[in-house]
């Protein structure tokens, strides 16, 4: 949603200059005042068009890191804030930054350092259920989650910068089952081996969403500090932002050497790396550790080889070394993480008791991934507490119906597609109906199309019936156009990629 795109838009980028060279921060010429006087702009047009109530609520802790190359680096405190924005202001936010910032090539939303915000909003708090074990902080016993004393990147560039760790995400508490024996072996090997002397450089794990990739990666984070090494562990985004404020802070020199300068790297969600001038950096980090012989380890949602937005060098080396994919959790593997989970919170709660039965039930029907499983344990021990009740099977399948209906796919409208595509498109719904076949008309439609047979069950004739009573060979033309055109066109890939979600969510 974010993806750098190209806009086509004539911006106006008046007199300000920001030029960022990844090499030497000797080139950063940064007018700072101008440029908060622009972000300044586009706040106030986001408060105009939002009002206080929305603005506040969701804008009020967006923060601008830096503009490199074009692109727009923006901040928030939490995973949800981002995610959150994504979902419902991407085009708004992306419309404003360029319309005052110069910032030509898209806007880029990361998630900051924790330490620097004081207390979570009210709306997000309300909103908010965290699950047990997704806190991005350390919960340090005795102490709660989000004391963690990281400072601001600018004082310490690697270290507040690297991305803080969850105690609870050890070696001890990963559950093995047989879609991840392979990765949590070689995550033993690797945290457990003398620094320069690992079997297997780099380690490249590769899993569908809350698999496991995060807790592995912490887990040999910890352990390889345990034993004295120096260890950096990255979200993408805190490597984004850590390199973005040390740029800003002119400390970039000593950013890229304090990286350089350590035993063990590991960077997850590494398909979030954007920006070429921040891949480059990730690349020459990468090259030079590991021509030093020192450990890397990164972690992302796909092959390396299909993470299409990273160079083509970095995928090439992140795919030479081991690569091990982490598979879906099956139901015996479900049932053990689930009882483990319970464990955890029965310490903590020892009223709370759930029996065989319902651990077995729950571990049946959600068959996602661990944080729903996570999910689904808090939401038995929410029942428990505020019922005072023992958690039955009827009343465990009360607590968790809403998570699993909240995991059905929404159905999307063909109506709803209409809208949407003319809104980006800038055309009216009755063009897409209409017979006009001129290209800035013909495109959307097209797409529209395309979009109703990729995510509505309807038959072609039926599409074309509702696009104005077409035929259904003309909306098997036009999908057929999409998949081809998207095949060959990375942008508008990534632009009906968008769409989709958009409509998904
Ligand atoms: N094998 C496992 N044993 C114990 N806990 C697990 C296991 N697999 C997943 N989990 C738990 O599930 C939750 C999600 O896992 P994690 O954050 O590691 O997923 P991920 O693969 O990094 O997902 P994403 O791609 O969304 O970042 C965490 O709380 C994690 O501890």
């Amino acid at each position: 949603m974010f993806e750098r795109q190209d806009f086509g838009d004539t911006v106006e980028t008046a007199s300000v200059v920001v030029t960022i060279a990844a090499e030497e921060a000797a080139g950063i010429k940064v007018e700072e005042a101008t440029i908060q006087e622009a972000w300044e702009r586009v706040r106030r047009r986001l408060r105009a068009e939002l009002g206080e109530d929305v603005f506040s609520s969701w804008f009020g802790r967006l923060e601008l890191a830096g503009i490199v190359e074009g692109v727009a680096y923006l901040t928030v405190p939490t995973r949800f804030l981002k995610s959150w924005l994504e979902a419902h202001y991407a085009e708004r936010l992306r419309v404003n930054c360029i319309a005052e910032l110069p910032a030509p090539n898209g806007v880029l939303l990361s998630v900051r350092p924790v330490s620097r915000e004081a207390a979570a909003p009210r709306v997000e708090a309300a909103l908010r259920a965290r699950p047990v074990a997704a806190a991005s902080t350390i919960a340090e016993p005795g102490k709660p989650a989000g004391a963690n004393p990281a400072q601001p990147c600018e004082n310490d560039p690697v270290d507040a910068c690297g991305t803080a760790l969850d105690k609870r995400m050890s070696f001890q508490s990963f559950v093995v089952g047989k879609s991840n024996q392979l990765a949590f072996a070689a995550a033993e090997r690797i945290a457990g081996a003398p620094a320069g002397q690992s079997p297997y450089n780099p380690l490249y794990l590769h899993a569908g969403v809350g698999l496991g990739k995060t807790h592995l990666l912490q887990a040999i984070a910890q352990e390889a500090r345990r034993q004295g090494k120096r260890v950096a562990y990255f979200t993408a985004d805190r490597f984004m932002y850590g390199f973005v404020a040390a740029l800003k802070s002119q400390t970039a020199l000593a950013f890229k050497e304090k990286l350089r300068g350590i035993d063990l790297l590991i960077v997850d969600d590494v398909q979030f790396i954007q920006g070429k001038s921040i891949q480059q950096e990730f690349g020459h980090t990468i090259n030079a550790l590991l021509d030093a012989g020192k450990q890397i380890v990164v972690a992302g949602d796909r092959l390396a080889g299909e993470l299409e937005a990273l160079d083509e060098r970095i995928r090439s080396r992140l795919g030479g070394g081991l690569v091990v994919e982490v598979g879906e959790l099956d139901e015996a593997l479900r049932v053990k993480i689930l009882a483990s989970r319970m464990e955890a919170l029965q310490g903590a709660h020892p009223n709370f008791q759930v029996s065989p039965d319902v651990v077995a039930y729950v571990a049946r029907v959600v068959t996602t991934n661990g944080r729903d499983l996570d999910g689904a344990a808090n939401r038995l021990l929410a029942h428990a507490t505020l019922s005072g009740q023992l958690v039955t099977l009827e009343t465990a399948e009360a607590a968790i119906r809403d998570l699993v209906r909240t995991r059905e796919p929404r159905r999307v409208k063909i109506e709803d597609i209409q809208k949407l595509v003319a809104t980006r498109y800038n055309v009216s719904r009755a063009d897409i109906l209409s017979e006009r076949r001129t290209a800035a008309v013909v495109k959307p439609r097209q797409i529209a199309m395309y979009l109703s047979k990729a995510l509505t069950p309807r038959s072609l004739p039926e599409i074309g019936r509702r696009f104005g009573g077409r035929d259904h060979t003309t909306v098997l033309h036009a999908v057929r156009k999409i998949e081809k055109a998207i095949s060959e066109d990375r942008s508008l890939h990534e632009e009906v990629d968008l769409l989709k979600r958009m409509l998904q969510e």
